[in-house]
């Protein structure tokens, strides 16, 4: 007996790590979309699947190779024999074929409509569609392709209906000549419950810059190997020049986004509301992840805080799930990505207006996770905790000086919003660390401890 694709699938997917069911048992896989944008040999499918774990129901991108001899460089993409109109072959995730991958480029290029599927190109843009495309090895949410040293086609794996605040976003700061953004080239789109749905979105791939993240780990491991009297300031990688620099950056990105869209004012019984809305989510957390119910009581003081604020709270769009890993330094620049919030929120939300310290916050979580990171499993992790906090405390507080001085206020008042949002990106990532790397969860845990 032939095994079903939906059950091939269903084996394989688990194993992603850009699948966010892991640890709940898949009750039904099924094929909601499919489009077989290559007929032959090798053949590209393009589905969206609907997997329904218990209550809930995800939607997934998937394309899929099929080849009669999978050649050995395919190997590793393996999802397992298939039966294709009587025939023989070998499914497989086509997103590592670059044969295949090219042809997405020629759609994009040449705007072609492949059924339900529609491909786009930027206009005045040229495509080079001779390029050879190879998946980004990072820790994705999604799946990148890199081709050439010239694009970065990011393929959106859990879909929700509706435009992706990625490429409204990019779309309209590079329109508006930002210099704080990655230019768009392209993206593919379909028709999900009666609304236009990004798929996929390719940009200029940044070929000469570096990670945030990365540069922020170099500058801890450099403090972390210098002697104990050398300070933050005076070890060798002092990250602090580009915190404020990063800050600087994070406040023109705000006024630019400020400017491209609407903006408004969060009423005082809204902010009430919001208040209300953070403890459900703490509760929600708790419940999930009971590690974190020991600090819970930090969280609610923060936002009982915030709901006797009395006044209003100015919003605007903001990018939602901003941390070190979004940023890029170029030669010149810092360039923000990922404009798309926070994964697995509905899309209102994602494209709903907030107030611009929801980024701060998560850009100062972000800081915390660097210094801390590197203290699980140091031999001399216990000793070295004073040092995270003062790597933490001082690149913080660049960043803020920075935000100030590139034109982003905040006020005494603000700081109790701030506290709040920062505490409520900390439970957000007790569940991501919980589910994606238990191993990491005492990073988070971490933030209700200190006395900021
Ligand atoms: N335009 C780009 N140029 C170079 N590298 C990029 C670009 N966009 C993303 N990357 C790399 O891919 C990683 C993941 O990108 P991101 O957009 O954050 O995807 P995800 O939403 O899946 O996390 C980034 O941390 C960065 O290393
Ligand atoms: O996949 P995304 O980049 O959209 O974001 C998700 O994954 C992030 C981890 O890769 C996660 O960020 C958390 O870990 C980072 C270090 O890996 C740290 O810099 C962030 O401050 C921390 O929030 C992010 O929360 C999640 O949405």
């Amino acid at each position: 007996m032939t095994t079903s694709l939906q059950e091939l699938l269903a084996g394989w997917i688990t194993g992603q790590r850009w699948f966010a069911g892991k640890g709940r048992a898949i009750d039904d896989l099924s094929i909601e979309h499919r489009t077989d944008i290559v007929t032959g040999d090798p053949g590209l499918l393009h589905l969206i699947l609907s997997i329904r774990q218990g209550e809930r129901c995800t939607r997934y991108q998937v394309l899929i190779g099929l080849r009669s001899n999978l050649p050995d460089r395919l190997k590793h993409a393996l999802i397992g024999p298939w039966e294709r109109d009587g025939d023989e072959c070998a499914a497989y995730d086509a997103a590592h074929d670059a044969e295949l991958t090219r042809i997405l480029l020629e759609a994009m290029e040449s705007f072609r409509r492949e059924e339900e599927l529609a491909f786009h190109r930027v206009p005045d843009v040229e495509i080079d569609t001779s390029l050879r495309s190879l998946v980004l090895t990072a820790e994705q949410s999604n799946t990148s392709l890199v081709y050439g040293d010239r694009y970065i086609l990011k393929l959106f794996r859990q879909i929700t209906p509706g435009v992706n605040p990625e490429l409204e976003v990019v779309g309209a700061l590079a329109a508006a000549g930002s210099t704080h953004v990655a230019r768009p080239y392209g993206w593919i789109d379909t028709e999900l419950d009666g609304e236009t749905t990004t798929l996929a979105i390719m940009q200029e791939f940044l070929a000469n810059a570096n990670e945030g993240w990365a540069m922020a780990l170099t500058s801890v491991r450099d403090l972390y190997a210098s002697a104990p009297e050398v300070s933050a300031e005076e070890a060798g990688g002092d990250f602090a020049a580009e915190a404020s620099r990063l800050g600087i950056a994070t406040a023109e990105v705000h006024r630019e986004l400020g400017t491209a869209f609407p903006t408004g004012v969060i009423e005082t019984p809204e902010v009430k509301r919001m208040a209300e809305r953070l403890r459900r989510r703490l509760d929600e957390a708790v419940a999930e992840v009971p590690q974190l119910a020991a600090h819970a009581s930090v969280a609610h003081a923060a936002y009982d805080r915030l709901a006797d604020l009395g006044r209003t709270v100015a919003v605007q769009r903001v990018h939602g799930d901003y941390h070190l890993g979004q940023v890029m330094r170029t030669p010149s620049d810092w360039v923000v990505l990922d404009f798309e919030g926070e994964p697995g929120q509905p899309l209102s939300e994602r494209r709903g207006l907030d107030s611009p310290l929801r980024d701060v916050a998560g850009m100062l979580r972000s800081f915390d996770y660097a210094a801390r990171h590197l203290l699980a499993g140091h031999p001399e992790g216990a000793a070295l905790q004073e040092r995270a906090d003062e790597w933490s405390t001082r690149n913080r507080a660049a960043f803020l000086a920075g935000y100030s001085e590139g034109g982003g206020r905040i006020t005494a008042d603000d700081a109790v919003l701030l506290r709040a949002l920062e505490l409520s990106k900390a439970v957000y990532e007790v569940v991501y660390e919980a589910r994606n790397r238990p191993s990491w969860l005492p990073i988070p845990l971490a933030a209700f401890r200190s006395q900021r």
